[in-house]
């Protein structure tokens, strides 16, 4: 492969990532800085595409993404230093494999809540809503179970807890009080499955809400049933 061809492969996935963290932005999904994004490079050996740490995804460029390996060092020289939890996307890639080719990571409201209100069943459970085939998957009434685990600040172990949960049929998994990391075989599918996670979440705990105001037991929805 030919250095030049190399280079522009590079910004054409890196610019994917600066065009779906503007599109994060301005929902408000990366408060604070917090958040990453990376897109694959390939698969043997593992090389990604991943943000620097500490950049405001809200004016992301194609500079401020890096190429590393599996082992997060960059590729090549560099000022940048690649996201504290690159080891998590290098985790959730040797986990599930050709099925992920994008991992995208984001801190919400609504991820924050259904973390912790189900984070001592470990899972919240998510039945027969329409936006399940958002996650591309199609069944009659599906029902989808997203692991929940606990959050650590030494990545490694976080990395590995995570990578303990990962289910290859639903493609996200949720940190306690952190966020939620989703992958997709493109850019494109991870940003769809996010956007789907994301509006489930907002429902449930507006439903449960909802519920509680009314001073009703919650029916059978997540966990609570
Ligand atoms: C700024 S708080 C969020 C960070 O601690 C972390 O969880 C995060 O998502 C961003 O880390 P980063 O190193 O910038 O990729
Ligand atoms: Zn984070």
């Amino acid at each position: 492969m030919s250095q030049t061809f190399l280079q522009e492969e590079r910004y054409r996935i890196a610019e994917q990532l600066v065009n779906v963290s503007q599109n994060f932005a301005n929902k408000g999904w990366f408060p604070a800085t917090s958040g990453n994004l990376s897109v694959k490079l390939s698969h043997e050996p593992l090389t990604f595409g991943v943000t620097a740490s500490g950049k405001d995804k809200e004016y992301l460029t194609i500079h401020d993404i890096l190429f590393v390996d599996g082992d997060s060092k960059a590729l090549e020289a560099t000022q940048l230093k690649p996201s504290a939890e690159t080891l998590v996307h290098a985790e959730v890639y040797k986990r599930i494999g050709a099925e992920a080719g994008s991992v995208l990571h984001v801190h919400t409201i609504y991820n924050n809540l259904i973390s912790e209100i189900f984070a001592e069943q470990g899972s919240v459970v998510i039945s027969d809503m329409e936006l399940i085939k958002g996650l591309n998957i199609w069944e009659e009434g599906a029902t989808i179970e997203i692991p929940i685990v606990e959050n650590f600040a030494d990545i490694p172990k976080l990395a590995d807890e995570i990578g303990k949960r990962l289910d290859p049929r639903v493609p996200g998994v949720l940190i306690r009080k952190h966020g939620i990391y989703a992958w997709g075989d493109s850019v494109a599918s991870a940003k769809r499955h996010v956007q789907a996670f994301e509006f489930m979440f907002e429902y449930l705990f507006k439903y449960l809400q909802f519920q509680r105001s009314a001073g009703e037991v919650p029916a059978a929805v997540g966990n609570l049933r």
